[in-house]
């Protein structure tokens, strides 16, 4: 094989709680994670002389900067291959919009240039690289819904149902590192037992960045305000992103068609096996 095309899915966090914070700063979550069968697509062929390129550019993003690259060149490191690749990528989904993109596709990349080069690191080598580059790396490298806890690494896999979602998109650009820095932000939320994430129903739940984020950006407040007439609705991450969930398609596509107009976005389900996973299987 000298080429594959594998899928990079877009991630939810169905919830998300701040639990506590660590001494180096960074944030303690539970957080319910799943994959939407939506997303970027990335392409690897194989080169023999070790160079790694990658087609197009992304606005703002230097390559030397890009996830793709730089977990590319982990893997090199890690393996002491001379292959290399030419990798093509067609983004779809917005970036720093709490869908995970970067991280997914820094995974796709991991577990695309293993299969590619033959060079046969675990999976769980492979999340442990993709740390390095991203909290929410491990999740998609490992391809299974799940509770995540710790900065999201520790990973128990979980079955909420696969129900369908609108997601929109506020026209604004939000920092992670702003939202977790911000003095308004509850980082007190009770751990809650791992049962009820298995039992799935994240309605109960919250999203504990969503009240920085709204007042903030009054753009995404907006956006639930709307989503929210039509069931319930909740930031993704540390936003911009927002999403409303519905049990049908033929539901989640008729609220999708009364959207405001200006706004964008997408419809799309949500998978408790990231379709990278399922491509791969397919493949083997
Ligand atoms: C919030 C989540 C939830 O899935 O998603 P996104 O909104 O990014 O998609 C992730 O935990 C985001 O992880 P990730 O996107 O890898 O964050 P990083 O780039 O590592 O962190 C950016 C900055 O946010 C702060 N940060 C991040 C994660 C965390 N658990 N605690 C923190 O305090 C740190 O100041 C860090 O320097
Ligand atoms: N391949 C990539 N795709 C998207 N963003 C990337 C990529 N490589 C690096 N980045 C950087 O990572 C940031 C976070 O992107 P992304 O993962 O899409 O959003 P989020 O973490 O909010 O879900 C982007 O704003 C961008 O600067």
């Amino acid at each position: 094989m000298t080429e594959i095309t594998l899928p990079s899915p877009a991630k939810l966090n169905l919830f998300l709680h701040i639990t506590g914070r660590r001494a180096d700063g960074y944030h303690e979550l539970q957080t319910l994670f799943q994959f939407l069968d939506y997303g970027d697509t990335l392409t690897f062929r194989l080169r023999d002389d070790g160079l790694i390129s990658l087609q197009p550019e992304l606005p703002g993003v230097p390559n030397g900067q890009n996830l793709i690259i730089r977990a590319a060149e982990r893997l090199q490191a890690a393996t002491g291959t001379s292959l290399g690749a030419d990798i093509t990528l067609d983004k779809q989904l917005p970036m720093g919009g709490g869908l995970g993109g970067g991280s997914s596709n820094a995974a796709t990349t991991l577990l695309g240039l293993n299969h590619l080069w033959q060079t046969a690191l675990t999976e769980e080598r492979l999340a442990e690289l993709g740390l390095a580059l991203g909290a929410d790396v491990p999740v998609f490298v490992r391809g299974r819904a799940a509770l995540g806890e710790g900065v999201g690494e520790k990973l128990t896999p979980a079955t909420p149902p696969e129900d369908w979602f609108v997601v929109l998109k506020p026209e604004v650009e939000i920092s992670t590192a702003d939202i977790f820095s911000n003095p308004g932000l509850t980082r007190n939320t009770p751990r809650i037992t791992i049962a009820p994430a298995f039992e799935g129903d994240a309605s109960g739940y919250r999203n504990d960045c969503e009240d920085v984020v709204k007042q903030l950006y009054p753009e995404v407040k907006s956006s639930l305000d709307w989503l929210s007439r039509f069931g319930p609705a909740r930031l993704t991450g540390t936003g911009a992103c927002i999403f409303g969930r519905f049990p049908s398609e033929a539901e989640a596509r008729s609220v999708w068609a009364e959207k405001p107009t200006g706004i964008t976005g997408f419809v799309a389900r949500g998978v408790n096996r990231s379709p990278l996973h399922k491509k791969l299987t397919e493949l083997t």
